[in-house]
């Protein structure tokens, strides 16, 4: 495996939060990681520090990478196709994908290419993050919260994923503010989810991700 998308079962959810911890993982472990987010919104240029690209750059170890990481970015916190309507710009999908194969063709082990929102939020006015999973053909790790709700949302996405003969490499659930208990709604999912490996973020900004890294890098 040489990529994963990096898919949430919504926005907010921890899939910026996630991969970040993943990516301290394998470099730990000496993995030649990279990270790409095709379009980010909500980005602010004034304090860019928040922002998903660079947060992943940090990660990464390069914060001068931002613009690499994300080459389209725009400041309304709205979905991307009509954040970069705002902005004067219509998004297409072959041109988000474009930019994924060129991010993909460069020199990395593992690349991590993050969505925008959840699986099938709009990323052009045609176009969802499941369109550029399946264009990508990449496999998915999928990351969902622990509200209360976020079983059917899991399932929900796991179901839309399938039908798009979308690999799923595991599902990790972060764990959400104000929250059910982290392993019992885990544990509920399971009764209901016994493919996919399911591992647990609990609520810390310093999570250790070694046993997602081992998982993902079996073979590598
Ligand atoms: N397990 C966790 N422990 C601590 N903080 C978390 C955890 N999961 C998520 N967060 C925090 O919740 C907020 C939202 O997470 P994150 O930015 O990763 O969401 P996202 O799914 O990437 O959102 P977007 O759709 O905008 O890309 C961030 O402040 C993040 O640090
Ligand atoms: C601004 C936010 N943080 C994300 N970047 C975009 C989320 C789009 C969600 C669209 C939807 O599914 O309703
Ligand atoms: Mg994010």
């Amino acid at each position: 495996m040489t990529a994963l998308f990096v898919a949430g079962t919504g926005t907010d959810i921890g899939k910026t939060h996630v991969a970040c911890a993943l990516i301290r993982a394998l470099k730990a472990r000496g993995v030649a990681v990279d990270a790409f987010k095709p379009v980010v919104s909500g980005f602010d240029p004034e304090a860019p520090a928040a922002s998903d690209p660079a947060r992943l750059a940090e990660a990464l170890g390069d914060p001068a990478a931002l613009p690499r990481i994300s080459p389209r970015r725009y400041r309304a916190p709205l979905a991307p196709n009509l954040a970069a309507r705002l902005e004067g710009d219509t998004l297409a999908l072959e041109d988000l994908a474009a930019d994924c194969r060129a991010a993909l063709a460069g020199d990395h082990e593992l690349m991590l290419v993050e969505g925008a929102g959840g699986v099938m939020s709009p990323l052009t006015d045609e176009a969802t993050n499941l369109d550029l999973i399946a264009a990508l053909d990449l496999p998915v790790l999928l990351i969902a919260g622990s509200y209360l709700g976020t079983i059917s949302h899991v399932l929900t996405a796991l179901v839309a994923l399938r039908a798009r003969n979308v690999a799923i490499a595991a599902i990790v659930m972060s764990e959400s503010l104000d929250a059910p208990d982290l392993f019992q709604t885990a544990d509920a999912l399971r009764a209901f989810e016994r493919e996919t490996p399911i591992f647990l973020a609990p609520r810390d900004e310093h999570w250790d991700a070694k046993a997602l890294a081992e998982h993902l890098t079996k073979g590598l």
